[in-house]
């Protein structure tokens, strides 16, 4: 391979930076053979040999099978003879050189030929694993324009184009307008009017090729399930200039001649580069449209075969250019001042023996075509790079003078605001000028922001290593195609939607740890109700159906047991939970929702979006969710109170007990009761304390949602006796 490689950049090919006499590039593709020829028998060795270290690469038909078929002794040389399906080897032979001359501003041609199934769209387009010609190429071409750093900047626009039955279809236009063929001095021969887009990355110019090829004729012929029923010509118009982006030169003054170094002195370079997919000829044909595609397809390969062989012999007189459309579109790449590059693509198979004899002898002409490719340089007001330099430059003059202009517009209305208030007709005039002025300057601002847009677009378009940022694409990833992506306009609602159920979620979290919170603290209450006072362990139930009875809530909220207040919990739990995995995915689908790749595949759709239904949904539920939570909180809030009140009172009740006992005499019990009301006083005013606290928290009216400030989770003090006061009253004195 390294051999080949070297070969292929051998001074009589290479590509100089000068213009040269060169022949045309040809290399052969040979596909794989399939294990079974097209009647289904095992399929026979290849007829075909070749040897691969030698350079050229010539191929020899066997022998016996030059014998076989009453041929003579065919053997030819090409550049390169390749077999496989490794796409990026066969871009290496024969386009990457001619991309690289294209970006220096020599016109370029690629194309593949070969009769049908051969393996010509397999070369061009190639597979999302092994991407063909036009892709790398395209690659390619912006990993020029990054390494050629800040020196230089370039436009790139492209357009794609099928011949199809002798006619021309433009397959970017929405709207066909009747495309015809030009000549002129400069450009050689085109098509025109074509729709050319600007393009400033890879990604985007596959999206655009892969919306020309759903408008492509395909369809199944006797060979295979897609064979191309058309020519296809995909062209990139490459204008590149020493850079002006960032440079002093601005802002030039257009017109009055005083402009900086521009493109005027050194020319912009422009060149096209032409990806050709050929329809491949076929022999036989099952049905009648397929009979007059074939027709079609036929006739104009013959009519370049034809023109190949006059061209390469060298015979002056008519070349019958004309006879077909695709030829004369390929005039200029043909004859003059273009790098060609031409893959013949061969089938293996014994059965296809004529027809791959015919694309070697084609190739073997082809390779005896001179070309003199030269750079081309056009004049600034042909190059569009330029006209955007104008625009740009001509905007940003604007956009000073508007500037100006505001800020005088600006002073006129401070000073007028200024007037002596006495002089009143004086500033009715005044005030009438005022809001002129007011006005103009409202429109000047319009202007310079209409201005700014548009300077920014341009500068945009026109690409230079540092505007393309990290858009650059490892060569072993084929580029994928992103379709169906929203605009921002569209998104911005729904990332305020998002945003809103994040908040929500938030608060739906905060509501139910609040919650979990006040149910441990109940739970705490209502052991300490218990060691306080254990001939009321049945208090808590009474307790709470006595507050639900004031409340009210009987009939919604069964209070028999803790157990059930922790079933509630667990299921509401759930249900935020649930919610939140909901919103969680629909936020994780729009992030990350899966785009497409067209370019091997039929195109997929986008994927389902999660309705606005859906999200209603969400959120409706979300808000139902935050009214029981808040119901449930308030609830809690008064258990708590409650409980709080309850244990107060038995302990008052202690209190008391503790003191009748004071006045007997002392004992060890009562000198524990007495350690212990000690105790619980100072417990008592912690917890008045924190009571009053937990109040103002709670006092700030509370909405239907939970907005207010949350309630301090600092929890209460615990007056359950502590195990030193238990371990003085055992430890210390004996009981009486
Ligand atoms: N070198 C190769 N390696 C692996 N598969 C190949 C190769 N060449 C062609 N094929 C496969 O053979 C089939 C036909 O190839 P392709 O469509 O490229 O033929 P074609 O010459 O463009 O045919 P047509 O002129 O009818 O459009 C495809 O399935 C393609 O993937």
């Amino acid at each position: 391979m390294e051999k080949l490689r070297k070969a292929m950049r051998s001074p009589s090919t290479a590509i100089n930076s000068h213009d040269s006499v060169e022949n045309i590039k040809v290399c052969v593709r040979l596909k794989a053979q399939s294990e079974l020829d097209p009647d289904g028998r095992p399929n026979l060795p290849s007829p075909w040999s070749f040897d691969s270290n030698s350079w050229p690469n010539q191929i020899q038909l066997e022998p016996q099978f030059s014998e076989a078929n009453r041929k003579q002794q065919f053997s030819h040389s090409y550049d390169a003879i390749l077999t496989g399906s490794d796409n990026f080897q066969i871009y290496d032979c024969a386009a990457k050189s001619i991309v690289g001359s294209a970006m220096d501003g020599f016109h370029g041609t690629i194309f593949a030929y070969g009769q049908t199934s051969s393996g010509k769209t397999y070369t061009m387009t190639g597979t999302e694993d092994e991407p063909g010609i036009i892709p790398q190429a395209v690659d390619d071409v912006f990993k020029h324009i990054r390494r050629a750093g800040n020196t230089k900047e370039f436009l790139l626009r492209i357009s794609y184009i099928e011949i199809y039955n002798e006619t021309i279809k433009d397959l970017l236009a929405t709207e066909q307008a009747e495309l015809r063929i030009h000549e002129d001095k400069y450009r050689g021969v085109y098509v025109a009017p074509l729709k050319e887009e600007i393009v400033t990355n890879p990604k985007q110019v596959m999206r655009i090729i892969e919306r020309g090829e759903a408008n492509r004729h395909v369809s199944a012929n006797n060979y295979h399930e897609h064979s191309s029923r058309s020519h296809t010509i995909f062209q990139m118009v490459i204008e590149s200039n020493d850079s002006q982006l960032g440079s002093n030169s601005f802002p030039m003054r257009l017109g009055l001649g005083t402009h900086h170094r521009t493109a005027s002195q050194s020319g912009v370079k422009l060149s096209y580069l032409s990806l050709i997919d050929l329809a491949g000829s076929e022999k036989f044909t099952s049905n009648n449209d397929r009979r007059k595609e074939a027709s079609f397809i036929n006739k104009s390969l013959l009519t370049l075969g034809a023109v190949i062989s006059k061209i390469a012999d060298g015979k002056t007189g008519h070349i019958p250019f004309r006879d077909s459309k695709l030829t004369r579109i390929l005039q200029t790449t043909l004859t003059g001042n273009c790098r060609v590059g031409v893959i013949c693509t061969v089938n293996q198979d014994l059965p296809y023996i004529d027809e791959s004899i015919n694309t070697l002898k084609f190739g073997a002409r082809v390779k005896k075509i001179n070309t003199r490719a030269q750079v081309n340089k056009v004049a600034d007001e042909k190059a569009l790079i330029q006209k955007y330099h104008s625009e740009i430059n001509e905007l940003k003059t604007k956009l000073n003078k508007a500037t100006v202009e505001q800020s005088k517009e600006s002073s006129k209305t401070s000073v007028a605001a200024n007037v002596d208030s006495a002089q009143e007709q004086e500033l009715e005039a005044l005030r009438l000028q005022n809001q002129k002025y007011e006005e103009e300057v409202m429109e000047l601002h319009l202007a310079r922001t209409t201005y700014k847009e548009r300077i920014d677009h341009l500068t945009k378009l026109i690409l230079s290593s540092s505007s393309m940022g990290d858009k650059v694409f490892k060569r072993s990833r084929p580029m994928s195609v992103h379709i169906g992506h929203r605009s921002s306009n569209s998104l911005n609602p729904r990332l305020s939607l998002l945003g809103k159920q994040r908040d929500k979620n938030e608060r739906l979290e905060w509501a139910l740890g609040d919650i979990k919170f006040k149910n441990r603290y109940i739970k705490e209450l209502e052991g300490l109700l218990q060691s306080l006072a254990p001939e009321t362990a049945a208090s808590p139930a009474k307790v709470f159906r006595r507050y639900t009875e004031i409340q009210g809530l009987k009939e919604n909220w069964d209070v028999g047991s803790i157990s059930l207040n922790a079933e509630k919990e667990k299921a509401m739990e759930e249900k935020v939970s649930n919610t939140l995995g909901r919103v969680a995915s629909l936020r994780l689908s729009r992030q990350f929702a899966p785009v497409p790749f067209l370019r091997a595949e039929p195109l997929r759709e986008d994927p389902p979006e999660p309705s606005s239904l859906e999200e209603d949904d969400i959120i409706e539920e979300q808000n139902k969710i935050i009214l029981e939570l808040e119901q449930e909180r308030k609830y809690q809030t008064q258990t708590v109170a409650d409980l709080k009140d309850r244990v107060r009172q038995l302990e008052m009740q202690q209190f008391r007990r503790a003191e009748l006992a004071a006045t007997k005499p002392v004992s060890s019990e009562t000198t524990a009761l007495k350690i212990r009301v000690a105790e619980l006083e100072v417990a008592l005013e912690a917890e008045r304390e924190w009571r009053k606290k937990f109040l103002q928290a709670n006092a700030a009216p509370r909405s239907p949602t939970i907005t207010s400030a949350p309630i301090s989770p600092i929890p209460p003090p615990r007056l359950r006796p502590t195990p030193s006061a238990l371990q003085t009253d055992s430890g210390s004195s004996s009981p009486s």
